[in-house]
């Protein structure tokens, strides 16, 4: 298949996540809160969002949003966001209810476009790593047709041991890298988390970004700047260096 990346100096990651509501948008925020920082021309893309509110005359999704604040790139949303959907439920259903079908072309196309824009692109997924987009694809499909290294968020609470490792299974199943992953805190109640982590860290060959604390009620970018404190992003493969400094 024909890489997509037009410009060789470029960097992209897609943002998959054991669950929905685990984290994902929170750290793909963060890291373009971090390529932001860098110097580089950074864009973020949510390419499937089910849950959309009226704004202003307008539909908009908090996930695009959060990206969006904190890309550099300032993108189109039927550039960034295809596929809007209203109701948030599993998108192939949400895309159902308003006669549209979600198209991997379609999303293809819009990615090939803001990557002629950007330096670096952060691709959020919808859910966990298998949410039915329609009646043949899914998001493995999707991460798999961009062809993007993958950063896992692991929601930690009792049970992600095991959604991990078979989230791991199905990224190197599809033939892509796990470039990194992350341990992001749902569950602070929970019992042992280090042993926990401890247990992810010697069964995922990749690096491990960072855990990540429950934080308190913050607006969405006071949280992106808090949850960049506890994570490292230069053990990313491809992660850029600042700009300003040159490799020896
Ligand atoms: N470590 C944390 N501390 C405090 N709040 C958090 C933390 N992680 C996530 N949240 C909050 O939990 C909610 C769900 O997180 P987020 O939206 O990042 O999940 P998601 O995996 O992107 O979900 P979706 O599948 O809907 O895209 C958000 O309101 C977010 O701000
Ligand atoms: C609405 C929600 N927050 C997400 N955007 C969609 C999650 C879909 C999950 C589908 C599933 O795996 O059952
Ligand atoms: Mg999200």
């Amino acid at each position: 298949m024909a890489k997509l990346i037009a410009n060789p100096q470029q960097v992209a990651w897609f943002i998959a996540g054991t669950d929905t509501e685990i984290g994902k948008t929170l750290i793909a925020g963060a890291l373009l809160h971090g390529l932001t920082k860098t110097g580089v021309r950074s864009a973020g893309m949510k390419p499937v969002a089910a849950g959309a509110e009226l704004r202003d005359g307008a539909w908009r999704n908090d996930d695009a949003d959060v990206l969006a604040a904190e890309a550099s790139v300032a993108l189109p949303q039927e550039l960034s966001t295809p596929f809007l959907l209203r109701q948030p439920t599993a998108p192939h259903i949400a895309a159902a209810q308003e006669e549209r079908k979600i198209e991997l072309a379609h999303i293809l196309s819009c990615y090939q476009q803001i990557s002629a824009l950007a330096d670096a692109v952060i691709v959020e997924g919808v859910g966990g790593f298998r949410v039915p987009l329609n009646d043949t694809h899914d998001t493995a499909d999707l991460a798999q047709q961009l062809g993007l290294p993958v950063v896992l968020v692991v929601g930690l609470r009792l049970g992600c041991i095991s959604h991990a490792l078979l989230t791991a299974e199905a990224i190197a199943a599809r033939g892509l890298q796990l470039a990194g992953w992350v341990a992001n805190t749902v569950d602070p109640a929970m019992l042992n988390a280090d042993a926990n982590i401890a247990a992810l860290k010697s069964r995922i060959d990749a690096p491990f970004l960072g855990h990540v604390p429950r934080m308190g009620e913050l607006p969405a970018r006071a949280l992106v700047e808090a949850a960049v404190s506890h994570l490292d992003f230069s053990c990313l493969p491809g992660w850029p260096a600042p700009s300003g400094t040159h490799p020896i």
